[in-house]
């Protein structure tokens, strides 16, 4: 018998075949997105209808969605975050959900940093610049010696506290678990979030979306951070009221921000893609070469596992166990 697996994103298998020959090997009929964007609750209904199995990204896998695929075995997540994942509506049925944790961390820990330092250092407004012939010498601040604030002490937090040893910077760490020996060895410290807020030149986020944490950093969080501090969103759109944000940027409670991910993708806001002091890039936190391979064969593998009446490794939802 053969199984119908709905494939949406598009980078899966853009670093080489070998995710896609996973799931060809098993002779699945694959379908692929060529929308080349994450798909709507109802384009995602209508591209998967009889599906086996959903292989998705950031696309909106709602209650309809899940309700609507009466065949559904699995949802496997490329990636980690499963805020778009209607996670109740699955654990009803039974079906697990799946993700990638792990695999993109260094990704995304290298992009936090890159654009801490780009907002620091305005290198995308010094690029633009001088390749339009002019030769402005923007004035920036330092990463090296300053305070940063970590939000979410995971897997991503961990690797950005790590690289930024080299920067000797004072790291204050926020997360609901506390790892004191974790904290020993990046010569860091938890605070609660006033004081992170008060103290931090860099705040970084790499908390999930979830009821506890959407909509995190509004106007009073703002408005408390110091006039230096530059915000760096790595994680979801949803932790920050982008609203507020551009007022902060525009009235300068804050130096600046960079994000990566947003509210609504893409984002439309004209008063956020005009300001000159934040940089903004299209969701590329996992995006190399290496983290889309390892996202694609675990997210294949899980697939196949699950298809296979055999355990997929990290089930992120509650499976109630048969009566
Ligand atoms: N820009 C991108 O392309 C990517 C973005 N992400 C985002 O980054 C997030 C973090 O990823 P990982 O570090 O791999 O996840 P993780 O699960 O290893 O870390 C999340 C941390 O947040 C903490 N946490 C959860 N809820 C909390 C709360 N209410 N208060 C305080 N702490 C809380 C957890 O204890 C955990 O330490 C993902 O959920 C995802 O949304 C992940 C990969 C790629
Ligand atoms: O880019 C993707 O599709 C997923 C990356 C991501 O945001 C995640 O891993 O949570």
């Amino acid at each position: 018998m053969s199984f119908k697996i709905v494939v949406t994103p598009r980078s899966f298998g853009a670093a080489s075949p070998r995710p896609m020959e996973l799931l060809q090997n098993k002779g699945y009929e694959i379908v692929r997105n060529s929308l080349g964007r994450p798909l709507k609750e109802m384009e995602l209904i209508r591209l998967a209808g009889g599906a086996d199995a959903l292989l998705v990204g950031i696309d909106e896998v709602t209650d309809r969605v899940v309700d609507s695929l009466p065949n559904l075995k699995v949802i496997s997540k490329y990636g980690v975050g499963v805020d778009n994942i209607a996670l109740g509506a699955a654990s009803r049925r039974g079906i697990p959900v799946t993700n990638t944790p792990g695999v993109n961390t260094g990704a995304v820990a290298d992009l936090a940093i890159g654009l801490m330092l780009s907002v620091a250092r305005q290198i995308s407004a010094a690029d633009h610049s001088t390749k339009n012939g002019e030769w402005k010498r923007f004035m920036g601040s330092s990463l090296y010696g300053k305070t940063v604030g970590i939000l979410g002490t995971g897997k991503i937090g961990r690797a950005v506290a790590k690289r930024l040893r080299g920067f000797e910077v004072e790291l204050l760490l926020y997360d609901e678990f506390k790892d004191s020996v974790f904290a020993g060895e990046v010569g860091g410290r938890y605070a609660d979030l006033p004081e992170i807020y008060g103290k931090a030149d860099f705040i970084s986020l790499h908390l999930p979306l979830m009821p506890a944490t959407g909509g995190l950093i509004g106007e009073k969080e703002l408005r408390a951070m110091k006039p230096d501090a530059i915000v760096v969103n790595t994680a979801r759109g949803g932790l920050v009221d982008e609203k507020a944000l551009v007022r902060a940027l525009r009235e300068k409670w804050i130096r600046g921000a960079a994000l990566d991910a947003f509210a609504a993708e893409p984002p439309r806001d004209e008063e956020l893609l005009g300001l000159p002091n934040i940089v903004l890039t299209p969701h590329i936190g996992a995006y190399t070469e290496e983290a889309v391979l390892m996202m694609g064969m675990q997210s294949a593998r899980n697939v196949i596992a699950v298809l296979e009446g055999k355990q997929p490794e990290n089930v992120v939802n509650e499976i109630p166990k048969p009566s």
